[in-house]
Parts: structure tokens; sequence; C-alpha cells
């Protein structure tokens, strides 16, 4: 780059001194006389000197040739190594009495400044490259065709997979895996001809048998291959996706090889590295930990094993809600109101909301529809990811905290209302049920008649809504955005069923889940604790409610852990709920990741 600069002494430029300008590359000092020349032109108002000018002057460029002298003087000056120099020295200082030679000792001997030096001895002598065999001296005649590849094997694997031409007999690089050795060589890519591993020719023979010459070949490994003609460039830029089922290769027949696949579960953020093979593609899971790529199933590879239900684990088809208290089972949501139950997803309720007691947990487990798996929510197997950071001026993103009934979620949430009332809100539900005295509308409720609520209903006005004493009660979607409009953060406490409804570009919900501390920790925080029973009655927990609990919140994880942005582990309750503000101080001003529908649908 800087043997092209545009220092050409033509007669239409200035007249920069050439013999300086092409020493400057060695001599910091030149580039200050070029400067210095160049400016002079600029004075003149020579055309183009000002550009010129301002290169040769900017500090980069003059940190660049520092750094090139540098290195050309490392390369003339080879440092020495220091080990020996530092173990005589020591030798030296141990009998000393000094108290200053006792230290030098001491730091001369201890493991830290020696594996330093050690390093630093490394580096000097430049022994830490590999050593290649040279090549063999019968190079086969037809030269273009052939290509002799070394790979240093470092304890890695190889990072590709073989495969046999059944009619021929031939052995071809099926595939090179991301990152491995053989990606980062660059040498060897799909569709290339082994001919020979290490000297054995291995045309016809099993690939497991090639596999087994490549497993015990120790150092480097010479292979001789016909490259691949019609080579595809793989060079795709990564995509972000988060697993929405469970993914095991060892239980997957059709893999193509079980030992370069990757075991997933529902929720993992898996980043796409090459999506070339229609039906496997090569992923790593975030965060990064490994430098190479494994096979998963490609989307629609996993859609069309669907069925096999032994590798791909459908979310739990079990029932979240918690069964009633004993003394409130009398209390029901109207099943024979067909009307309310055909338009809208039937909805739940907290009991915390107290208004809606359910019917039995047991009965319900194999009717309730409300509780069965969203089927577009859990139509595809990956949901592509982007990483997001709310824009000052937007709404903040809805925080949506949900959690086995009793575990605390309403007591977080009335909390942190509580600690900052300016900037948390919940939202204003609606009911049926007449005002009472020193309510206010729009205050504790929006008091509406039972018409304008079914008319609600009915347009799915409502989140979640519910039947209590003959009167509804529900949470609509407008008294969300209404806390949204005014700038502050709305939380809501909603069955975990609610949260694919939630979950839209206008939201954004972030999904804390609150979960119940160690069994011992739960029966010792909540010794104190009540729970209602119905809407006056408080009474301490059982040891029954503690088993359903921790059941119950085992059953919303392993169904809904893929919508989860956070785990909340609610144990003492101050520290739960510093951790909450910290965790929603996060979502709201710090990136995350989101569909990337969220903000296609946006931009559109
Ligand atoms: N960390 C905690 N330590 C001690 N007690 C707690 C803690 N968290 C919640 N509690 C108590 O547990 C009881 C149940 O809490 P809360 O009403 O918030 O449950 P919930 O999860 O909202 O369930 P539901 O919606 O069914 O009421 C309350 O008495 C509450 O004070």
């Amino acid at each position: 780059c800087l043997h092209s600069l545009p220092l050409a002494n033509s007669p239409s430029q200035p007249s920069v001194n050439i013999s300086r300008a092409t020493k400057m590359v060695s001599d910091i000092g030149t580039i200050r006389l070029v400067v210095e020349d160049i400016g002079e032109a600029v004075t003149r108002n020579i055309n183009g000197a000002q550009i010129l000018h301002e290169l040769l002057s900017a500090p980069w460029l003059h940190a660049l040739l520092k750094i090139y002298e540098c290195l050309i003087q490392f390369q003339k000056i080879k440092p020495n190594p220091f080990l020996p120099y530092a173990s005589g020295l020591s030798y030296e200082v141990a009998p000393h009495p000094s108290p200053e030679a006792r230290e030098l000792f001491g730091l001369l001997s201890s493991p830290h400044m020696q594996a330093l030096l050690s390093s630093h001895d490394s580096v000097a002598q430049a022994d830490y490259l590999p050593v290649l065999p040279p090549l063999p001296d019968e190079l086969p005649e037809d030269e273009e065709a052939m290509r002799i590849v070394c790979l240093v094997k470092n304890n890695q694997p190889l990072g590709a997979t073989i495969r046999r031409d059944e009619e021929t007999g031939e052995i071809y690089i099926a595939r090179v895996i991301h990152g491995g050795l053989a990606d980062r060589s660059g040498l060897l890519h799909p569709g290339d001809l082994i001919v020979e591993v290490n000297g054995n020719p291995v045309v016809g023979l099993d690939p497991a048998k090639v596999i087994r010459i490549l497993t015990n070949s120790t150092g480097t490994i010479l292979f001789k291959v016909i490259p691949n003609s019609t080579q595809a460039s793989s060079n795709q830029k990564p995509v972000y996706m988060r697993a929405m089922v469970d993914y095991c290769p060892r239980r997957d027949s059709s893999i193509p090889c079980p030992d370069a696949g990757m075991s997933f579960s529902r929720g993992d953020l898996l980043e796409v590295v090459d999506q070339t093979d229609a039906q496997w593609w090569q992923a790593r899971k975030l965060p990064c930990g490994a430098s190479f790529a494994r096979l998963i199933p490609s989307a629609s590879t996993l859609k069309r094993c669907k069925q096999r239900e032994h590798w791909w684990c459908q979310p739990l088809h079990t029932h979240t809600c918690m069964r009633p208290r004993k003394d409130s089972s009398k209390i029901t949501y109207d099943p024979t109101n067909k009307h309310m139950n055909r338009t809208v997803p039937s909805a739940g309720f907290r009991r915390s909301f107290h208004v809606w007691k359910r019917t039995s947990y047991k009965r319900r487990r194999q009717s309730c529809s409300s509780c069965s798996p969203n089927s577009s929510a859990l139509a595809t197997p990956y949901e592509e990811v982007v990483l997001y950071q709310r824009p000052p001026q937007e709404n903040h993103r809805l925080i949506m905290l949900v959690g086995a009934s009793g575990v605390g979620v309403n007591k977080l949430r009335k909390r942190l209302i509580k600690l900052n009332p300016s900037t948390f809100q919940g939202p204003v539900p609606h009911t049926t049920r007449p005002m009472r005295e020193g309510e206010q509308m729009g205050r504790e409720y929006h008091f509406v008649t039972k018409e304008l609520f079914e008319y609600m209903v009915c347009n799915n006005r409502f989140v979640e809504y519910g039947e209590n004493k003959g009167h509804l009660y529900g949470t609509s979607f407008d008294s969300i955005d209404e806390v949204l409009k005014h700038g502050r953060m709305c939380i809501v406490d909603a069955e975990s069923h609610s949260i694919p409804l939630l979950r839209t570009r206008k939201l954004k919900p972030f999904v804390i889940f609150i979960k119940p501390p160690s069994p011992e920790r739960l029966r010792q925080t909540r010794r104190n604790a009540t729970i209602m029973v119905n809407d006056t009655v408080n009474r301490a927990f059982t040891e029954e409610d503690f088993v359903e609990l921790e059941e119950v919140s085992r059953l919303i994880e392993a169904k809904y852990k893929q919508f989860f942005d956070s785990i909340l582990v609610n144990d003492g309750l101050q520290d739960a709920c510093m951790k909450l503000c910290s965790v929603i101080h996060q979502a709201q001003n710090e990136p995350q990741w989101i569909p990337v529908s969220w903000i296609l649908q946006q931009e559109e």
C-alpha cells in the first residue's frame, strides 16, 4: 500500500523529493520530511497535495509505520532466550544473605515467573511452529490434478467426514466441519477425492478403515487428493437460531455421522455457520466454547422427522396449572359459555389475581385446552433470532413474570412497583363487578358492562380473563399498551400458557421465569408465609403445597423453557427483588436476543 502512494514526480504533480519518499518505509524520520515538503506544496496551493498531506500526517499511518519498523528490527535481532540466564542468576544470588538477593531469588524461582520466561523463550526461538516433512520426491506426473496436503494433527479431530462411492469404491471428503483442522488449513474441500493417506492407497477401502488410519496417525497426516473442480464457495454469514425442540444425535439413526453431531435443548442459542447442505447444518452453541462447529439437522429435516418422538422431543404434553385449594373448588370458569370458549383460547389467572379459582388440577390435566401447546409457536423447530437493543425513543419491552402458583411472582411484582412506582406499573384490569366505595374508574379496575366485556373477549382483546362469583375479570392488551405509552415499564404476572399469545413484535416481551429455591430453602423461607385459599382467607403453606409448587415449577420449565429470557430463583425476597431489578435493567438497556420476525415486520 505504501509503495502505491501517489508520489511520482510528474510535471503536473507537486515536487516531492522521490528519493526521500521511497526510503520512508524504513525510516520514520523520512516521513516527517515528506510531510514538510507536501506542507510547502499545500501553501503553494498545488492540486492534490492537500489530500496527500493529510494522509501522510495521519497518526494511524505513523503508528503503522512504527509497528512496521519494530517488526523489521525484530526480524534482524532475534531475542535471546532468558531462562538459562535467569537460572544462572538465581543460582548466583541464592547463597547471598541480603534481603534484596532473597527477594530476587524468590521471584526468579516462582512458577509464574518461570512459565513467563519459558513462554518468552518459545516465542523468541520460534519453536512453536509445526515442522512439516519434506514433500515426496516422486510427485505424480499429473501435478495439476493432484494435491499433496500435509496436516499437523495437534490432538484435534480432523474435522471432516468421508464417504465412499459404492460403484467405484472411491473415497471422497463428504463434509468439512467449520472451524476444524481441515477447514482451517483451507486445503481440503467437500468432494475432494482422497487417493492416499500417509502413503496408503485408500481407493476401495472400507471408510471405517480409512478413519482408523486417520485416527491412528500421530503428528502429521499426508493426504494425496484430487481436488473437486466444482467447489461451491461456502462463505456464509452466521445465522442465529433458538432451538424450540430438543435433539440428541445419538438417538438419531438418520444423522450421517453421529460423532460430528451436536445435541441441544429447547432454548439453546445456536450459531448456524453453514447451511450449504439442505439437510444437515453446521452450528455452534452460544456462548461459544468450541472453536469448531458440529452437525445439526436442518429445519426441514427436523420438520420431516417430526413424528420420531424418540429424538425430537416435543414439549411435554403436561398440564401446568396448579390445582385449587380444596376449599375453593366451587368457583369455576363457565364452560357452558360456548361463545366465549369458541372465540378465544380459554385463559386462566394467577391465584393472586383473586378472581378465578381453577377446577381440580388432576381432572383438568386431561381436558384443559388452555394448556395444550400452542401449535403455531411450536410449529418451527428453530426460531431465528437477532441481537436487539431497544432504541431509547421506543416503548419499553413488556416484562412478563411467570412461575408456579405460590412461588412469589405476585409478591415480587408488587414489591418492584412499590420500590419505584414511577418506573414500574401493572396493567389495570377490567371487571364487570360494580364499583365499590373508595374505588375509582381506571385505577383499581376498568369497570365495564358484561356486554362490553364479552365483546372484548370476542375480539381477542384480553391476554387472560376469568370469572369469579358471577363477575368477569380480565387483563387487556390495551391496558398494557396504556402503561407502555406513558413511558413506564409494564410488569405482568401471567400464566405460562399466555406466553405465546404475548410474544408479539409490538410488546417484545422479556420473559422471566421465577423458580423456587432448593427444597430446604423453600420450606425455610416460606415458614411464616401464607397463601390465599379464597378471596379472603390466608393460611400457612402445607407440605402438600410445597410438593405441588415444586412439581408444577418443573413442569412449566420443561414445557416453556424455550421462551424464557431469564430464570430467577426466588430464595430470599430482598435478594430476589434486587436481582429482578438488575435483570429488568439489562432487558431494557442491553442487547438481547429476540426473534428476527419482530424486527423484520417492523422494517416492512
Ligand atoms: N422469597 C420469599 N420469601 C418468603 N416468602 C415469600 C417469598 N416469595 C413469596 N413469598 C410469600 O409466598 C406467598 C405466595 O406468594 P405470591 O402470592 O406472590 O405467589 P404467586 O406466585 O403470585 O402465586 P399466585 O398467583 O397463585 O398467588 C406470599 O405469602 C408471599 O409473601
